[in-house]
Formats: C-alpha cells, structure tokens, sequence
C-alpha cells in the first residue's frame, strides 16, 4: 500500500497549570488512497483528539501528520471535518451553506456559474436538492448531516474526516445516511478517517477497523482488516460468517480485552 496519511509517532499531552494528562501515545497508522477506516474504542479514550490532530485543530505534542509526504498541522481544505452534530450556520439556506465553503476554496478557480453548479452537484450527490432553498431548523437532523457532508465534498478534500457522522440520529435515518455514504465512496473513491461506537456500523462501512485501547494513554490496540467486497448490503451481510467474524473480533476487543471501567 502506498501511504497517503501517515500518522507518526503521535503523542498527545493537554496541560492546565501544572497538571497534565497523556491522552494519546505513540499512534502509529498509515492509511492508503481512497481506503475507509474507522477508529472504535470506548468514550474518552481519545479519538476525537486523534482526529482533530488530523484536521490540525489540534497540534501533537510529538510526532505527527503526513499527507503524500507532507506535514500537516493547521487546518486546511484538504482535510474536510463532518461532526456528530451539524455545524452549519442556521441564517444561511442549505445551499448557501454548501456554498460558502465553495466560494471560500474555489473563488480564484471557478467562476461564479462554475461555482453555483459545483454547489447544486454536491447538494445532488446527497439528494438535498429539493430542500436548498430551506433553512437548517426546516428540515429533519438526517437532512442536516447530508448538507453537512455535502458541503464536506464540495471542498474536494483529500481526507475526508467523520466524527460520529450518524451518532444523533434514530436507527433507521442513520441506516439510510450509512448506505449513502458507502454510495458515495464507491463513487468518488475517497480516503475517509470514521469515529464510531457502533460495532456494525465500523465492520458495514470500513475497510481497516482501528481499536483503541482505554485511556489515559490510549494508543492502538489492534487494526483488522475487513475484507468483504463492496458494494456492502447490510441484509446479505447480516448472515455473512467473514461480517459476522469481524463483528465478534471487534466485540471481543472491546468488551472482553479491553473492557470499560467507569472512572468512579
Ligand atoms: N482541550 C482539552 N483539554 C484537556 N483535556 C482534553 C481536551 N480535549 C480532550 N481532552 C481529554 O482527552 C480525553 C480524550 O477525549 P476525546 O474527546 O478525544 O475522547 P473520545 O474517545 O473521542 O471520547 P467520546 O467517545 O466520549 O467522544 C478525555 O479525557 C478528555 O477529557
């Protein structure tokens, strides 16, 4: 595999006064071009903070990010955020939205007409081009994360970076949001980087699932590799004994090898 992201070496320490906490140590993880990997472990062991060092909302405190070769450590187009609750701005229609990001990437490369048809491509790719003209509160959370992650795409990132993405929303939106996510990365064949808690859904959309183990100093504890072919139809799936192995060793990960214990 050809590297395309490489995390290297990262250590992550949060100081306040004099005291410090180790959340991340020595992450190691290289992922290729155009590969969906997710990250599981249990709640604070420190993915988000993995992810927003990839984003470079966050600076390693040693090691850190290579994308083809290069550091990243600020944030940048390249590497487009969609988090568990939408971020878009409730003023602003669901195209203007998508299309500030747009004008924000594109303004010295695509003309207007260019840019409002790029807009309305991307708001089509996630079948919201019905709803452009409404604003966020008009329309339901599963519509809220398909503009998010439309105006995600529209930057054309390199990596795209999803942090619980389906984590607020009911069992069967997030069905339908989880389906067309795979729709769209077998489409446009981009590299994502997936938090999740939910075992189905890291063995349904990845490639390669990441387990962390428990914090403080939380690192990888294992990577599995999830060799069904695509596209992926969670009915077949459901009996496949290859899902159905990956699921257990997943589940075993977590709840028997690196089981949970709640801070008293
Ligand atoms: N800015 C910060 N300053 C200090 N500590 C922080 C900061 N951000 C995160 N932490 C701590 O780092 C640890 C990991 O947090 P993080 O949000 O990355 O975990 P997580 O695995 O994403 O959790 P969850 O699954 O509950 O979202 C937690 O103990 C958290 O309190």
């Amino acid at each position: 595999m050809t590297p395309y992201v490489k995390l290297d070496h990262i250590d992550k320490v949060f100081s306040r006064g004099k005291v410090t906490s180790e959340v991340l140590k020595d992450i190691n993880l290289t992922l290729g071009k155009g590969e969906y990997v997710s990250i599981i472990g249990h709640s604070g062991c420190g993915k988000s903070t993995m992810l927003n060092i990839i984003a470079g909302l966050t600076r390693a405190t040693t090691g850190g990010v290579l994308l083809e070769g290069r550091e990243v450590n600020s944030p940048g187009p390249d590497r487009a955020v969609v988090f568990q609750n939408h971020s878009l701005l409730p003023w602003l229609t669901v195209y203007q939205n998508v299309r500030l990001g747009v004008d924000k990437v594109f303004a010295k490369t695509k003309s207007r007409a260019e840019r409002d048809e790029w807009t309305l491509h991307n708001l089509n790719l996630v079948q919201m081009t019905h709803a452009k003209d409404k604003r966020p509160s008009e329309i339901s959370g599963g519509m809220k994360q398909r503009v998010g992650i439309a105006r995600a795409l529209a930057m054309e990132p390199k990596v795209l970076l999803l942090d619980e993405p389906f984590g607020a929303l009911d069992a069967l939106t997030r069905a339908h949001l989880q389906d067309s996510v795979m729709a769209l990365h077998q489409k446009l064949g981009n590299t994502i980087v997936m938090i999740t808690h939910d075992v189905d859904e890291a063995v349904l959309l990845s490639d390669r699932i990441v387990m962390m183990t428990n914090g403080p100093s939380a690192t990888i504890g294992e990577v599995l590799d999830v060799p069904l072919a695509r596209p992926r139809k969670r009915i077949e799936l459901a009996s496949d004994p290859v899902y159905l192995k990956c699921r257990k060793r997943v589940l075993e990960f977590l709840y028997e090898r690196h089981k949970f214990v709640e801070a008293a």
